[in-house]
């Protein structure tokens, strides 16, 4: 079998509202940056909606085109560095809709996934202007699997528990989570890692648009639910080697998937 050890590291940069030019600009050079530490990454992660940031009323006209540049730029990028690059979400106008779309992309350039955001946040209008994917995902990163959901799906337990259910060991969380919610943030994010013992690997985007502030606290937790990597609220990078074999160890240590007992979990008066 293939090391299940991975170096990874998360842009937790800044997004400027509706300018995707600038932010692609800034996005390949904080990539770049992250290509100099050693050890390199394997893996990449990008903030949600990096392209245009919450920019929900002008988004006809710089929303990226179904499998557009960005995604041709995502693969390039991909196997140009031979990394994986889960590529947060962008925002993406298809004739149905907008839709805040996650692309990842394996070191080979193929896609590996496209999951468009399913709970779309009504406290920022989002269900105003996106329209809701209707699937969950998984991917391979390897030999293992993998799952990636964006931002507010945190907040649903069933959601982490199907895919941890379906074989995912680590779960990516691209995210623009805001001010002043950092509890609820950190506890989430820990509360999947540990309820499913798998690790958890948040990249949450830093600075303010017009109506929000956001606080970075990008995070790599392990299936214990230790925090094995943090930001500050700053941008930068922040990194950590995971092995994905440890959600194994704890599943067989406390075996909380063998001790389920689905047949109970409805109400009965
Ligand atoms: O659930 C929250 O508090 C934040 C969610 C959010 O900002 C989002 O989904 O974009």
């Amino acid at each position: 079998m293939a090391s299940q050890q991975y170096h990874i590291s998360l842009l937790q940069m800044d997004i400027r509202l509706a300018d995707p030019q600038y932010n692609q600009q800034r996005a390949g050079e904080w990539i770049a940056e992250a290509m100099k530490a050693e050890p390199k990454p394997d893996v990449i992660v990008l903030p949600e909606m990096w392209n245009t940031g919450y920019a929900l009323d002008r988004l006809d006209g710089i929303a990226e085109p179904e499998n557009g540049p960005i995604c041709d730029w995502l693969s390039e990028t991909a196997a140009h560095y031979g990394i994986t690059i889960v590529g947060g979400s962008i925002s993406e106008q298809r004739s149905s809709g907008f839709y805040n779309t996650l692309y990842a992309y394996a070191p080979d350039g193929s896609q590996l996934t496209r999951y468009d955001k399913i709970h779309l946040f009504k406290l920022m209008d989002e269900e105003k202007f996106m329209q809701p994917g209707e699937q969950t995902t998984l991917f391979p990163l390897g030999d293992v699997t993998a799952a990636a959901s964006i931002c507010y799906d945190i907040r649903f337990p069933e959601l982490a528990r199907t895919l941890a259910l379906a074989g995912a060991k680590v779960w990516f969380v691209p995210a623009e989570w805001p001010n002043p919610r950092l509890h609820h943030w950190r506890t989430l994010l820990t509360a999947r890692a540990i309820e499913n013992q798998m690790y958890v690997i948040a990249c949450n985007r830093v600075g303010r648009d017009e109506k929000s502030e956001f606080f970075g606290h990008s995070m790599i937790i392990d299936p214990w639910g230790e925090v094995i990597a943090e930001g500050g609220e700053e941008e930068g990078i922040i990194s950590a080697t995971i092995d994905l074999e440890l959600s194994e160890d704890v599943r067989g240590r406390i075996p909380v998937f063998a001790d389920r007992r689905p047949e109970l979990y409805k109400h009965q008066d």
